[in-house]
């Protein structure tokens, strides 16, 4: 079964589609990593995921529940960390949490031991009873994902988890998203952080302008992007280099005599190896160099349609 379907979304704002026909299904126990420029339908998607905002047409399913028609369901097992989102300030960190716990159905003794086990995790524990007012801008971010996470969801649906966030709590967001997903729950989170994005997740989709513009796991985007735009494939030789003249070549760049980049319209890497040996020529050194998420994302939010 799938954590999360997502099937021809579209979302218009006026006449301008915020989400254009996105379709796209995560893997129960899997992490998706949500990226797109500023405004590309991110957040849209998401609050259309929790059954927040009514698309124009499309199916969403979260855990085989229509989130529409089946949005209890879907609510009990889902949580969610706005992007943006507020505290409470004039409570403190436990009533913020207890307040959110009380809209579900758990017991007194159950609900305080969830609230300290999350305010432990958070690193919340020893401030549980200062007003929230007092917090800083990562204490806050903190608290919310403990919030996100009090009725223990199957679901997680995070917007920009670590936005705000300086190293160390950044790096205890994505401690506890890793937790979760040891414990087999499915995580869908937006962001603008690459590191971030390729450190959490299986699977990745690029959204430009509401459409997604790819979809796969960080090697089949990063394959595909090549069948594209072309390999580079780094060469070192024992001997100086020859021009190597092969269909396919689009140019070689040599650096020196015995290294060079070639790049080449396919994985000419057989054939490069074939060529030289052919010449007498000894390799120590054929790679692809495979390009960085970095330059998979600016090149194909910026690419045309
Ligand atoms: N309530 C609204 N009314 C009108 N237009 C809206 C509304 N909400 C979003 N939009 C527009 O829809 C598009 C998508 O916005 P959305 O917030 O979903 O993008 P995003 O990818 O989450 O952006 P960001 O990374 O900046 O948060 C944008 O052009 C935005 O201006």
């Amino acid at each position: 079964m799938y954590g999360i379907e997502i099937e021809n979304l579209t979302k218009k704002y006026g006449e301008a589609k915020a989400v254009d026909n996105l379709t796209l299904n995560v893997e129960k126990g899997c992490t998706f990593g949500f990226l797109g420029p500023n405004g590309a339908g991110k957040t849209t998607t998401i609050l259309s995921m929790l059954g927040l905002i009514i698309p124009d047409s499309g199916n969403i399913r979260i855990l085989g529940h229509d989130v529409f028609r089946e949005s209890i369901k879907v609510k009990e097992k889902v949580g969610y960390l706005p992007e943006n989102a507020t505290v409470y300030s004039e409570l403190t960190a436990w009533r913020n949490l207890e307040f959110f716990a009380n809209f579900y159905k758990m017991g007194q003794f159950e609900k305080e031991r969830r609230i300290e086990e999350l305010l432990k995790m958070v690193g919340l524990w020893d401030v549980r009873y200062r007003k929230v007012k007092t917090f800083s801008k990562g204490m806050k971010q903190r608290l919310l994902l403990a919030q996100a996470l009090i009725n223990d969801p199957e679901v997680l649906i995070l917007d920009e988890p670590t936005s705000g966030l300086d190293p160390e709590g950044a790096h205890l967001v994505k401690s506890i998203v890793k937790e979760e997903v040891k414990k087999g729950k499915t995580v869908f989170f937006s962001s603008h952080i690459l590191s971030e994005v390729e450190e959490l997740s299986n699977k990745v989709g690029i959204l430009v302008s509401g459409k997604l513009r790819a979809i796969g796991t960080l090697d089949e985007i990063r394959k595909q992007f090549m069948e594209l735009e072309g390999y580079e494939i780094k060469i070192e030789a024992k001997q100086e280099l020859p021009e190597i003249e092969l269909d396919g070549i689009v140019r070689m760049e040599k650096i020196g005599d015995r290294k060079a980049i070639i790049f080449a319209k396919d994985d000419l890497r057989e054939q490069i190896s074939d060529y030289l040996s052919r010449k007498g020529i000894t390799l120590i050194n054929l790679e692809i160099e495979e390009p960085s998420l970095e330059d998979v994302f600016l090149k194909t939010i910026y690419k045309k349609e």
